[in-house]
């Protein structure tokens, strides 16, 4: 059954949230939206809008999730694209890259998306506000989807560059 989260699960939730230069200032924003929404969350950076590299970011991120210090993340750059591929290398972490509001739902409801990644070049501030809205507050369907999760998890005990077997 498909249900909006409760009002005390949206504020025990802990988030991290990252950026590279590519969207620092999608970053600020959403921050702000955040605040207003009265969600608690940690920025990892990037400060300024000087050049770095969206990898580490999304190391920082996906870390704290491992550890238990964040149970979501957010994480964007000029894409999204690398940022996301970066975190879904480690283990435990669903990074989906949502553009609107159906992939944000469906990264929820379908995936289990415990990381949210946004492009800053991509989407204008009012639909990366929608899309994290919806993320926010959209449960896991669980059932069906779960052993598809499952699938997902075992590939990560597969040594890395070995076949996977089928
Ligand atoms: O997805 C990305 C990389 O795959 C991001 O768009 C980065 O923000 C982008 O690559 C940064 O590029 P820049 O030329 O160094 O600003």
């Amino acid at each position: 059954m498909i249900r909006e989260m409760a009002v005390w699960e949206v504020t025990a939730m802990k988030l991290v949230i990252g950026s590279d230069h590519g969207a620092y200032e999608l970053k600020e924003e959403l921050k702000q939206w955040l605040s207003a929404h009265d969600y608690s969350f940690e920025d990892v950076g990037t400060f300024n809008g000087e050049r770095c590299d969206y990898p580490q970011v999304a190391r920082t991120v996906a870390q704290k999730i491992q550890s238990g210090e964040a149970n979501r993340g957010i994480l964007l750059c000029g894409t999204g694209i690398g940022i996301s591929i970066a975190a879904n290398k480690f283990a435990g972490i669903r990074a989906a890259l949502a553009h609107d509001h159906y992939t944000a739902k469906m990264s929820r409801e379908h995936n289990d998306a415990n990381v949210l990644a946004m492009g800053g070049r991509v989407l204008g501030p009012e639909v990366a506000k929608d899309v994290l809205a919806t993320w926010l507050t959209t449960e896991f369907e669980g059932e069906r989807h779960q052993r598809r999760l499952d699938q997902i998890q075992s590939f990560e005990t597969v040594q890395t560059r070995q076949p996977v077997p089928s």
